[in-house]
């Protein structure tokens, strides 16, 4: 059973995924009060009202997933949650039209006067010349970032006759001329835009991207919305020019600290505001909510997210086709992990024919997560492998290539340590399974699962026959044992498995046999 924190308010039509599954359990409760909940909690359901901090993550041992109904994930700590091996998804897609659409009305209502219209009429009063005001058509509507919101804006534009022109920096030309945009630096954005309009996350370099500088280089009676996020118009910077007129309107669906902490902005007659309305329809809210819980289900599943933030995305049909090598290579990872006690410097893959073509990386953070993993005591999976190898010290290259050695598909691993290299070759056979082929350049066939004992030994009369009959006399049946050698008569090694572990003893008493040279339990 997978317990569910709900922390924000989320459509529970959109829910019904989870809701239905016999082995997901919801609980709605906020995270602030959610007391011993957080301890039990394998997922964590938001919007953007609750601050997923490093903090609250560290309390919830069970955590797995962080899953954020909307689009903006400035209210999660990606980066701890990465390094706590934690997958972040979000629904990038499910309110993109519901927000356009909300700029849109902004734009409109403030073009026009509406709320402030509104409230005159309300009060009794039918004031026609205080309200005039602008056309759209033939003006310039400056999108600052052109990514899903802001080229569903834009096409909205063009049907109201409107000039579009845009600033992205991430923007291929290709792509705005597909979209049918002009594009601009953004201080001929800024000096020729009657309407400005931000539409891009909130980081380091749009944090104040419109500041007191660049708006003094807008035109004299701009209009600005910001229904992205708040700070990417430096509020402060905005009271002086709605002042001396230079900026003529603003709307504003977000805000530096929400709700609002200083009103000042907000007292001008010429600020249009909504509490953070974007997404906030039916249709959006279901969107969202459907996209993230079926996620979310998939992943307990054990099946592929399609829209991690902190994961490469995979689809389903590629995830299919990669499952068999992402698990190969787990096991081929740990499998060398416990066969090397020793502290290692790199690990490098080769990808040898058709596995080369599938999304290799992904596969690469699984076999460092499968070595990492009898290493490391807090949990590591292809979230947070790559950081950690990072942080120890243990850099990693992969190489690809079409030629085969023989298998239809094959991953040679070498792994260099402070002592010595070790090597493992694997391939993939569909209706057949995992094998192990080589190891260390010993010819070897056999099934990387379960309680397995590896042994090196000499290639010499009776060295089998003592390991079977001491394991006989301890009562241990073998399961499956393959050998494999370079020459006759020199080094070899044994390859056991068995239905249940080999304890140290045995593995003592098995090092202490004539013409064997070592011996490793390893548990997959
Ligand atoms: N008010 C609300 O309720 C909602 C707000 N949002 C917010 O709207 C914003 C846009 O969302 P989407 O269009 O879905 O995101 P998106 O990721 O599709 O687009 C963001 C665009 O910004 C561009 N960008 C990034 N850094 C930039 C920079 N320094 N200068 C200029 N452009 C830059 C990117 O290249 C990209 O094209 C996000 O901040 C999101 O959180 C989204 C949904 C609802
Ligand atoms: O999706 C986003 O980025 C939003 O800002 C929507 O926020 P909300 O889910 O309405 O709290």
């Amino acid at each position: 059973m997978f317990r569910i924190l709900v922390s924000d308010k989320i459509s529970e039509e959109g829910l019904q995924p989870l809701l239905n599954s016999s082995h997901i359990m919801l609980v709605n409760k906020n995270v602030a009060d959610a007391g011993e909940e957080l301890e039990t909690a394998d997922a964590l359901l938001v919007r953007s009202a609750t601050q997923v901090t490093e903090e609250l993550m560290k309390k919830m041992p069970q955590l797995k997933i962080v899953a954020r109904a909307g689009v903006g994930v400035d209210n999660i700590d990606v980066e701890a949650a990465t390094k706590l091996g934690i997958v972040v998804i979000n629904a990038p897609d499910g309110n993109t039209i519901s927000t356009t659409e909300h700029t849109f009305a902004m734009m409109a209502s403030m073009l026009r006067h509406i709320p402030q219209a509104t409230v005159s009429v309300k009060s009794n009063e039918w004031n026609r010349n205080a309200f005039v005001g602008t056309e759209m058509r033939g003006k310039t509507l400056g999108i600052v970032g052109l990514g899903r919101i802001g080229s569903e804006l834009a096409k909205r534009a063009r049907a109201f006759e409107m000039n579009v022109i845009v600033f992205d920096p991430f923007l291929t030309e290709e792509r705005a001329y597909k979209i049918g945009v002009t594009t601009a630096s953004l201080d001929e954005l800024l000096s020729t835009a009657d309407i400005i309009t931000v539409h891009t996350p909130l980081t380091k370099e749009t944090k104040g991207l419109l500041n007191e500088k660049t708006l003094s280089k807008t035109k004299k009676g701009v209009y600005l919305i910001n229904c992205a996020r708040g700070g990417i118009i430096e509020e402060a910077a905005v009271i002086p020019l709605l002042e001396s007129g230079h900026i003529r309107g603003i709307a504003l669906d977000v805000f530096e600290t929400e709700p609002p902490e200083n009103t000042s902005l907000l007292q001008y007659e010429q600020v249009i505001a909504t509490p953070h309305l974007g997404a906030s329809t039916k249709e959006a809210q279901l969107n969202v909510a459907s996209q993230v819980s079926e996620e979310v289900l998939a992943f307990f599943n054990g099946e592929p997210v399609t829209s991690s933030i902190n994961l490469p995305t995979i689809s389903k049909e590629v995830y299919e086709k990669i499952m068999p090598f992402y698990q190969l290579a787990k096991k081929m990872g740990n499998f060398v992990s416990q066969c090397m006690a020793e502290p290692v410097n790199e690990i490098s893959v080769a990808y040898e024919g058709s596995v080369g073509e599938l999304q290799t990386a992904a596969i690469t953070k699984s076999l460092i997560a499968g070595f990492l993993s009898p290493r490391v005591a807090s949990t590591v999976n292809e979230v947070n492998a790559g950081m950690i190898a990072k942080e120890r010290g243990i850099s990693f290259s992969e190489k690809i290539s079409n030629e085969t050695s023989g298998y239809e598909n094959c991953l040679t691993v070498k792994v260099v340590g402070n002592k010595s290299v070790f090597s493992i070759k694997g391939t993939y056979i569909p209706h057949y399974g995992e094998r192990i082929v080589e190891l260390n350049g010993f010819n070897i066939d056999f099934y990387p699962d379960g309680h397995l004992l590896y042994i090196q030994h000499s290639d010499k009369p009776g060295a089998i026959g003592r390991v079977g009959r001491l394991l006989g006399d301890h009562s241990i049946n073998i399961a499956t044992m393959q050998v494999g050698r370079k020459q006759r008569g020199g080094d070899a090694i044994m390859m056991l498995s068995f239905d249940k572990a080999v304890t140290e003893r045995v593995v003592s008493e098995l090092n202490d046999l004539e013409g064997i040279v070592s011996v490793r339990t390893i548990d997959l």
